[in-house]
């Protein structure tokens, strides 16, 4: 078992990390003092696989955990779905000490931790991530939002966690295409902070594919590490911790203008981590050579390249409602090489327009 701490002053918590967590996640409710009414919020796939194993250690820690199912996907990341959540908790008379559990990917995390900073002004939440991505990203650093018609997670709030159980057993059982979008958020990490990491990721795709235990330790623990440090400096996203929103300009504008289904976020944002890396280049801050590089790794873990279904205005116009864009100039995260974020965010419109083009399919 491996612990990673995000140590923020005020709320830090700890990310566990291993195999078969269920007594751990007795043990680590034991340590708060919560109500003993919970809620455990899943999706139809992973409520299918995994709750009755978890409501066992809930019970056991002496709680009694009634269950929601919301549809699996990224529709239910809305307003529609936390007013259901809403609904049953003041139902079942859920107090201020109620621990709401998300126990899912990054659609159940996202739209649980926003439900669960919002109800009653805010409730104890707990992570227990079962997609690779949520494992990496989405469970740590309490970005918690639901998806607008408009705007990817444009009503949100951050709120941490109390504490994060990622159980990599459960990756046994997540589709093949599910460990590929994880690997989009992965190649990110490599890609902003860490050249080592990237290297690492390009001289082990076989073993990653093959999810040989060693790798998924390494890559899942790095992950954490590398995210657990960039929100601790910057917990709100004031400045250092837009570096984690890499490749994600064009891929909201992409999950967006495809109705929020051709594309995981993984994908989208494999996609738009190569349109930034070319706007780099056309600014001459990014070799042509560590461009290739990033997309040959993209390539290589089966991630698309290019955005079908998208048309550039309706992309360029997104990105003006993108949540780093302040007086309608877009803050662009752009790098100087691989496992290094540049200083300069401007990019022209004829810049961004030409690179939009190299990632769209016609
Ligand atoms: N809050 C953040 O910091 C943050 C970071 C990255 C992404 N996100 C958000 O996360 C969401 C994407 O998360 P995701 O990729 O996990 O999608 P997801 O939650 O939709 O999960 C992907 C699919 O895998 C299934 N699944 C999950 N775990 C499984 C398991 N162990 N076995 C079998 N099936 C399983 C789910 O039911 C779903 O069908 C997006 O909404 C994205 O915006 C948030
Ligand atoms: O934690 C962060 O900060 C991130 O930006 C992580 C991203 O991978 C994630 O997709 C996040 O939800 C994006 O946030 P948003 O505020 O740009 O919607
Ligand atoms: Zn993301």
């Amino acid at each position: 078992m491996r612990k990673v701490k995000v140590a923020l002053p005020v709320n830090g918590y700890d990310i566990t990390i291993g195999k078969g967590l269920a007594e751990e996640l007795e043990k680590q409710i034991g340590e708060h003092k919560f109500s003993s009414r919970a809620l455990l919020v899943t999706d139809s796939n992973v409520g299918k696989l995994y709750t009755e194993k978890v409501k066992e250690s809930i019970t056991k820690a002496g709680l009694q955990a009634d269950v929601f199912v919301v549809p699996a996907g990224e529709t239910s990341k809305s307003l529609e779905t936390a007013e259901k959540i809403y609904t049953r908790a003041i139902e079942l008379g859920l107090d201020r000490k109620s621990p709401i559990f998300a126990l899912g990917g990054g659609v159940v995390g996202d739209l649980t931790g926003f439900v669960a900073a919002t109800y009653m002004r805010g409730v104890p939440f707990i992570q227990l991530a079962t997609s690779l991505l949520a494992q990496v990203d989405s469970s740590v650093g309490g970005k918690v939002a639901v998806n607008h018609r408009l705007g990817k997670n444009m009503i949100g709030a951050f709120y941490q966690p109390k504490f994060v159980l990622i159980d990599i057993s459960c990756l046994e059982s997540l589709p093949k295409r599910e460990i590929y979008t994880g690997l989009g958020e992965i190649i990110k990490y490599g890609a902003i902070y860490d050249e080592d990491f990237f290297r690492y990721l390009e001289d082990n795709t076989e073993k990653i594919q093959a999810l040989a235990e060693s790798s998924l330790e390494h890559i899942i623990g790095r992950s954490c590490e590398i995210k657990a440090d960039v929100v601790t400096q910057d917990e709100k996203e004031k400045g250092l911790r837009r570096i984690l929103n890499f490749g994600h300009t064009m891929a909201h504008a992409i999950e967006k203008e495809t109705g929020y289904l051709r594309y995981n976020h993984g994908e989208a944002v494999a996609i738009g981590m190569i349109g930034a890396a070319n706007i780099s280049r056309e600014l001459g801050l990014l070799k042509d050579e560590e461009v290739q590089r990033l997309t040959a790794l993209i390539e290589k873990l089966h991630l698309p390249t290019k955005a079908e279904g998208v048309s550039l205005e309706a992309m360029f116009e997104s990105t003006l409602h993108d949540k780093k864009t302040v007086n309608g100039i877009v803050h662009w995260v752009l790098l100087d090489r691989i496992g290094h974020v540049s200083d300069i965010t401007e990019a022209p419109d004829d810049v961004v327009k030409k690179c939009m083009r190299m990632v769209l399919a016609e």
